[in-house]
C-alpha cells in the first residue's frame, strides 16, 4: 500500500493541477526536436520530481508505458582508488536514468562521468524511438562536489548529441555558472495555499472522504505550503480521527514530532552530555 502522496502523484502534464503555464511551455518544448539540457530548481515538496518525471513520459510519448514496466532499481558498485566499494542505487529505462550522486560523497565526480559515460556511448536500441538521446536525472545536484560538477560540464558539451541532462535542487546558488549557462532554468515554485487545498481535496475526493475547507486551510499553512508534507499530514490526521470534522489538532508526520522530542531534551538539559 502506497502512500497517498505517492498513489495519487499525477503522472503527465496535463494532469498537474498548477504553474499551468509552465506545464504548457514543458509539454512544447517535449514535442520540438530541440530540447536543453535543463535544470529544475525550486523549494522541498513544489513538485520538481513529478514534473520531470511528466516531461519523461511526454517526451518518450507511446514507449512511455514500456518506460514504466522496465523501469528497475540496480545497485551498482563502484571502486575507489583506494580501493573502498561504493553502492549507489539507480533507476532506469531504455530511456533515462536518475541518480543521486551525492550519496557517494566525495566520489561523486567518477560515479558521474563514469555513468554518463556509459550512457552516452549505448545508442538507443529501440529504433522507434522518439527521439535519439537518452535523459539522465541528476537529483540533489547542488550537492554535487566543484569537481564533480566541473566534470559534467565537460560531458555535457562532449556528449549533447545523445544525451541530455536534467537537474534537481533547491537552489541554483552552488550549481556552477557554466553549468547554469548551459541549461533551460525551470523555476518551480511553491504552490499557493489555494492550489494545496484543490490538490488534498482531489486526493480526499478520491479517496471518497469530505475534507473541510477550514481544516484544508490549516493544513496548507502549517505544511509551509509543502505539498508532499500536506499530503503525509492530511493522510496521518485522517488515519487517527476519521471523522474529519471533528480534528481539533492536526497530526505531525513523525519526524517532525522526533525532532521537536529532540529539541525540547536539549533545551531542558544543556550539557555536553546530553
Ligand atoms: N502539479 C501537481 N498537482 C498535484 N499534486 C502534485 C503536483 N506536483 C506534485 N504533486 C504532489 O506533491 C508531492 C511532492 O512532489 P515532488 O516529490 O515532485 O516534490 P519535489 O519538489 O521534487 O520535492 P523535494 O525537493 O522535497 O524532493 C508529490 O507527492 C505529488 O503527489
Amino acid at each position: 500500500m502506497s502512500l497517498w502522496a505517492d498513489k495519487y502523484r499525477p503522472q503527465s502534464l496535463d494532469k498537474l493541477t498548477y504553474h499551468n503555464d509552465l506545464s504548457a511551455h514543458l509539454k512544447k518544448m517535449a514535442h520540438s526536436g530541440d530540447f536543453p539540457h535543463m535544470l529544475f530548481y525550486g523549494p522541498p515538496g513544489a513538485g520538481k520530481k513529478t514534473r520531470i518525471a511528466a516531461v519523461l513520459r511526454e517526451i518518450y510519448g507511446p514507449g512511455v508505458e514500456r518506460v514504466r514496466i522496465s523501469t528497475q532499481i540496480d545497485q551498482r558498485q563502484f571502486v575507489t582508488p583506494s580501493n573502498r566499494k561504493l553502492d549507489l542505487n539507480i533507476v532506469s529505462s531504455n530511456y533515462h536514468m536518475e541518480l543521486n550522486p551525492s550519496d557517494v560523497g566525495m566520489y561523486d565526480r567518477a560515479v558521474v562521468q563514469d555513468l554518463i559515460k556509459e550512457v552516452a556511448q549505448t545508442q538507443q536500441i529501440d529504433a522507434n524511438a522518439k527521439h535519439r538521446f537518452k535523459i539522465i536525472v541528476i537529483n540533489e545536484a547542488d550537492e554535487l562536489s566543484r569537481e564533480a560538477q566541473a566534470g559534467l560540464r565537460r560531458t555535457m558539451e562532449k556528449y549533447m548529441t545523445n544525451l541530455r541532462i536534467i537537474l534537481c535542487c533547491n537552489s541554483t546558488s552552488k550549481i556552477i555558472s557554466p553549468i547554469r549557462s548551459r541549461c533551460l532554468l525551470v523555476r518551480v515554485a511553491r504552490p499557493s495555499e489555494g492550489e494545496i487545498d484543490d490538490a488534498m481535496q482531489a486526493v480526499a475526493k478520491k479517496e471518497n472522504f469530505s475534507l473541510p475547507h477550514e481544516l484544508s486551510v490549516k493544513i496548507a499553512d502549517e505544511s509551509d505550503r509543502n505539498l508532499r508534507k500536506a499530503l503525509l499530514t492530511l493522510e496521518a490526521t485522517k488515519v487517527q480521527e476519521p471523522n474529519l470534522a471533528q480534528v481539533q489538532k492536526i497530526v505531525k508526520t513523525d519526524w517532525e514530532i522526533e525532532i521537536s522530542n529532540i529539541a525540547d531534551l536539549i533545551i531542558a538539559e544543556q550539557n555536553p552530555n546530553r
